[in-house]
């Protein structure tokens, strides 16, 4: 035998200690569940598992106590999960999960009413013509205006973009999350690509003015750089440069828009795919006024307040991986109503079906200041 194969010998020894040691541990935990369900006591004591680490961690040694600390600290939550489960209590998130995904239909609409920001042609639209097969879209001015239009019951479902492949997370959509009630039932990934419209006939070189939106406008910095003679100016969105362009009386004006503008509007495409890079993407999702779950739904979002203590967001993080949870997006946006406040936004990738699902809702609910179920649905690849 190699002296690694009898070193491992000796972990395997000492691991059957641990573990019978464990199953010890948590069934006195059990216990101790039992009766705090018998005098009505919270599962979590901060104190006593603050007093455990220290106790842990003195008894480990210098060298050792971080390792130790840590260990205990997982040790700790998995005592709470299991207590959770003993208590026998739900999970009011899991059970509302359950009923929307009852009273979803099997089939996603085809013809609904859907909010859009912008103008014909916006990539809200593309990704709106990509999720429903023949919606009828109503536009409005402001990303609030999308999300009112659904809370109110005048539009079906309202899509929104929350991130860019090279620009990051739109804030300002997070930030309207915060203040309104939605739950989200589908999200779409779309290619980006920018192209230079102009009217037909017009040559390049013609160019002087060249028009979009600001985040189009550096996604083709390489491009635009190489041109000569020209100024490049700033609009809302790129469907209204096209349009601009469109109704301009000029013929040595541009746009930077999509492929469906051209169409829209009766442009040309003097160059295609004029963006730096080639995968750039911008991730949509589409929201109701209600839970909607359809079948094949794998992604569930979560928005927690958590309060402003050292290992909040560490302990949420922790019933993550203990579950074995991959986590697909994290934001944090400041709460403008609370001072050193935020509020955490989490994408997790699992399906509704797994177990694991209804143990992450109800630690997650026995534990964190206020939870929202955003919902959970599948993301479409465009
Ligand atoms: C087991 C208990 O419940 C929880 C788990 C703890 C642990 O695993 O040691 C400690 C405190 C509580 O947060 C307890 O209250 O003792």
């Amino acid at each position: 035998m190699s002296e690694l194969e009898q070193l491992r010998g000796d972990i395997d020894a000492i691991d059957r200690q641990i573990v019978d040691l464990m199953k010890q541990r948590m069934e006195t935990v059990a216990q101790v569940a039992e009766y705090k369900k018998a005098n009505n006591i919270p599962v979590l004591d901060s104190g006593r598992e603050r007093a455990l680490l220290s106790k842990v961690g003195q008894e480990a040694g210098e060298e050792l106590a971080d390792y130790i600390q840590s260990m205990y600290r997982t040790i700790m939550a998995a005592s709470r999960s299991y207590e959770n489960g003993k208590l026998g209590r739900g999970s009011k998130v899991y059970d509302g999960i359950k009923k929307a995904m009852e009273e979803t239909p099997q089939l996603f609409p085809q013809r609904p009413t859907v909010a859009c920001q912008g103008i014909e042609g916006a990539y809200s639209q593309i990704a709106c013509d990509r999720l429903f097969k023949a919606p009828s879209i109503l536009y409005f001015q402001s990303f609030d205006h999308v999300f009112k239009a659904v809370e109110s019951g005048m539009c079906q479902y309202g899509i929104l973009p929350i991130e860019n492949s090279t620009a990051g997370s739109v804030n300002a959509v997070y930030d309207l999350m915060i203040r309104h009630n939605f739950s989200i039932v589908r999200s779409a990934r779309l290619k980006v690509s920018h192209n230079l419209l102009a009217k037909p006939g017009t040559k390049l070189e013609d160019i002087r003015d060249i028009y979009s939106h600001e985040q189009a406008i550096s996604q083709c910095a390489g491009f635009l750089a190489g041109l000569k003679n020209v100024a490049v100016h700033v609009v809302e969105n790129t469907a209204v440069a096209a349009r601009m362009v469109a109704q301009s009386e000029r013929s040595d004006v541009a746009a930077l828009s999509s492929r469906l503008c051209a169409e829209q509007y009766d442009l040309e495409i003097v160059r295609d795919n004029v963006q730096d890079q080639d995968n750039n993407y911008t991730r949509f999702i589409c929201i109701s006024k209600k839970p909607e779950i359809y079948p094949g739904a794998d992604r569930t979002s979560l928005m927690m307040t958590l309060p402003h203590k050292p290992g909040t967001l560490y302990n949420v993080l922790a019933k993550f991986y203990a579950l074995n949870i991959n986590l697909q997006k994290l934001e944090s946006r400041p709460l403008p109503s609370r001072e050193f406040e935020f509020m955490f936004y989490f994408d997790v990738e699992a399906s509704v079906y797994a177990p694991e699902m209804e143990k992450l809702f109800r630690d997650l609910e026995a534990e964190s200041e206020q939870l929202r179920y955003l919902g959970t649905y599948h993301e479409v690849i465009c």
